[in-house]
């Protein structure tokens, strides 16, 4: 079973929602993202999903821009990334690790070639923003060639005639973005949840998790009761926001944020 799969098995059989977390590879330096991403994965997080820096994230709200920014001008590039995924891996043989990317990131160097570096840095799976299933057919050649698995999102304003593309186009996990517009913290949870998970899972077996404006232990709870996974992600880039002048705080800050919101995965019994 690959690592994915294992991951969301493991949480159904302890009666929870996989816990995805976000966070922008290299924010807001190496060393300190590095520090971040240990912190996470070492405090109950389940699946980590990183962000390959981009000048343009056009699909992230402030929060996930400024990262991106940062960690640009702390001299994240390509390669390190995948320098980061290897460090992780080292130390995480297990977990998880999937990118957010841009797809003229992935095709600038060669489809083949990136999906082989990401293969043998450690990585397990790729969505790639901005690239509809119709128009990934070199993508997920190569993914399925070296084993990384596509993810893709489905969004409130995804017609259900087009459900079944992207679930026979996914592998890994789908991705239910709950609100329109970009990510960032929210107050509430979006409604319909529960309706869109149902009409996506009349598609396909694979788990599906729901991530936009998660940013509370309570949100969590409330969509752990009908997701496979919760994603946070700005909630947790604003820790790192936080603490930019005292970095040596972020790795314990960081951890503390986790276990605060990896508790709400536990479903009612
Ligand atoms: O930040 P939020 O509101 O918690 O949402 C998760 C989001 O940041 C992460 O999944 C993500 C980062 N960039 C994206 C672009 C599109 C969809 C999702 C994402």
């Amino acid at each position: 079973m690959d690592r994915i799969a294992h991951a969301f098995s493991r949480a159904q059989a302890a009666n929870r929602a996989a816990f995805v977390a976000y966070l922008c590879a290299g924010d807001p330096d190496f060393d300190t993202s590095l520090a971040a991403c240990r912190a996470l994965l070492r405090n109950g997080v389940d699946v980590l999903e990183l962000g390959v820096p981009f000048s343009d994230p056009l699909a992230d709200g402030l929060t996930n821009q400024l990262a991106a920014q940062r960690a640009l001008e702390g001299g994240m590039s390509a390669e390190r990334v995948f320098a980061l995924v290897e460090a992780l891996r080292a130390e995480f043989p297990e977990t998880p690790i999937v990118f957010y990317t841009y797809y003229n990131l992935v095709f600038s160097n060669g489809v083949d070639a990136y999906v082989a570096r990401a293969k043998a840095a450690g990585l397990d799976g790729l969505l790639t923003l901005d690239l509809p299933p119709e128009e990934a057919g070199e993508l997920r050649e190569a993914c399925d060639r070296h084993g990384m698995k596509t993810v893709f999102i489905v969004a409130p304003t995804t017609p259900e005639s087009r459900l079944q593309t992207i679930a026979e186009a996914a592998t890994g996990f789908i991705y239910y973005v709950s609100r329109e517009g970009v990510t960032g913290e929210r107050s509430s949870v979006a409604a319909n949840i529960p309706e869109a998970l149902a009409a996506i899972k009349r598609h396909t077996a694979l788990p599906v998790v729901v991530g936009f404006g998660i940013s509370k232990r309570e949100h969590v709870h409330e969509v752990a009761a009908h997701a496979d996974g919760v994603v946070v992600g700005s909630a947790l880039v604003n820790v790192i926001r936080g603490h930019l002048e005292e970095r040596s705080r972020i790795g314990d800050a960081m951890g503390a944020k986790a276990v605060d919101l990896v508790a709400g995965t536990a479903r009612a019994d």
